[in-house]
């Protein structure tokens, strides 16, 4: 499917990573899962998988959906999956964001989210419960 972006709740001893955009201008400064578009013959998975070594420099295992699918703007949807470090001593940088930071489970709300994150917080304060 054409404009699929998909996102990884990526979970480290109870938090989870978040990114800050440096671009474009109305959207530098807040703060997103990893990942971006499902490019053409990728798997979500795969696509998620690439984006992270491409953002964070790491290796992830991709899991389960988390939340349904959000609509974004333009006709396009976001699907979140977790995911999980393969190595866990790896440290993921911010290749092309501003800023990583990692998010305990009564943070979530604090966020300066992208406008559709924001309807994910249950779902990722649940997956960070679990
Ligand atoms: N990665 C990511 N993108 C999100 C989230 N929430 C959200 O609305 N988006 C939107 C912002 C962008 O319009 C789009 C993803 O764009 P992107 O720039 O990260 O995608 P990309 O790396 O594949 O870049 P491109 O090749 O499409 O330019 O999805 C999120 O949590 N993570």
């Amino acid at each position: 499917m054409d404009g699929v972006i998909v996102g990884a709740a990526l979970v480290r001893d109870g938090k989870l990573l978040t990114q800050q955009r440096a671009w474009p201008p109305h959207h530098a400064g807040q703060w997103e899962l990893p990942g971006g578009r499902v490019e053409e013959g990728e798997t979500d998975s795969y696509a998620l998988a690439r984006e992270c070594q491409e953002e964070l420099d790491v290796a992830v295992t991709v899991g389960g959906r988390v939340g349904t699918e959000v609509p974004l703007p333009g006709g396009k949807v976001l699907r979140v999956y977790s995911a999980a470090l393969i190595s866990p001593g790896d440290e993921p940088r911010a290749v092309e964001h501003t800023a990583l930071r990692w998010v305990g489970p009564d943070e979530l709300d604090d966020v300066d989210w992208l406008p559709a994150d924001r309807g994910l917080i249950p779902d990722l304060r649940a997956l960070l419960l679990d």
